[in-house]
């Protein structure tokens, strides 16, 4: 697994702002290099005001937004068009606004689709499989880039401390059920899955973040710290606000904004 790099940013806007502009550039780098690429979006605080930033920003026209495919990391089991949804908070803050071909935004099914959520992973694990090809790792694409947010629990997507899904060694999807965080019911990548993108970013801000950041940069399990277990094949970047880098190992930080 990839050692993580931390960046630490002056307060939340300026870490949604700057993960915007990374992302831009890692997309639009990444369609250069080979056509198309994969990104997996996240709910969350910072991940929504990352989207947004995105949409706020010129720059934003450097993606080829209908050479992208769209997955989520996780998902709500929630009605199609419930606010609640990460689908609906992403649509909202950017999809609506760029020119995404639909077909290429793989959102997780919703409860109106009449499958039970464990149908609803197996569809979206299916739908994984189909996008995968011989070069990736297995079945599913190799992401170019997957955001995640973390909760002050340490979790990360809906892999909450020392729920079975932490366990999962072959599916790529599963339904969580008890989820801490409400609502109870939710998709979620697994492990395995998050494991086979080339770049994974744990995006935090706030201090209530500050003690999961110690633990997940500080050699913990991933079955107690799932923040812990979420690597990228080639790169792990934590990118964090001045709040919630205030516990991090010293001479991890790297303060890239003033
Ligand atoms: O469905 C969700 O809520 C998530 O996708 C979840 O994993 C989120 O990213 C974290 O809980 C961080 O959320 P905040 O940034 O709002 O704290």
């Amino acid at each position: 697994m990839t050692v993580p790099n931390v960046i630490v940013h002056r307060d939340a806007n300026v870490l949604a702002q700057a993960v915007a502009a990374r992302l831009i550039t890692r997309l639009a780098d990444t369609q250069a290099a080979r056509g198309s690429a994969h990104v997996v979006l996240t709910g969350g605080s910072v991940g929504i005001a990352t989207l947004a930033a995105v949409a706020g920003t010129a720059a934003r026209d450097a993606i080829d937004w209908r050479a992208l495919d769209v997955w989520w990391g996780d998902e709500r089991f929630l009605p199609t068009g419930d606010p609640e949804r990460n689908e609906t908070g992403a649509r909202t803050a950017l999809l609506d606004h760029v020119d995404v071909d639909p077909a290429r935004v793989h959102a997780m099914p919703s409860p109106d689709s009449g499958l039970t959520a464990e149908e609803a992973a197996e569809v979206y694990a299916a739908e994984l499989e189909k996008a995968a090809r011989p070069e990736d790792h297995g079945p599913v694409p190799s992401f170019d880039v997957l955001l995640l947010g973390m909760g002050p629990d340490s979790h990360v997507a809906s892999l909450f401390p020392g729920q079975p899904a932490l366990y999962e060694e072959d599916r790529t999807v599963v339904a969580v059920h008890g989820s801490p965080k409400p609502p109870p019911t939710r998709l979620t990548l697994t492990f395995p899955a998050i494991r086979a993108a080339r770049e994974v970013w744990i995006v935090a801000a706030g201090a209530e973040k500050a003690q999961a950041v110690h633990l997940a940069l500080s050699g913990a399990g991933p079955i107690q710290v799932p923040a812990a277990g979420a690597r990228g094949r080639q790169r792990t970047l934590f990118l964090l606000d001045r709040a919630a880098a205030g516990k991090i190992p010293p001479g991890l930080g790297r303060i890239a904004s003033p």
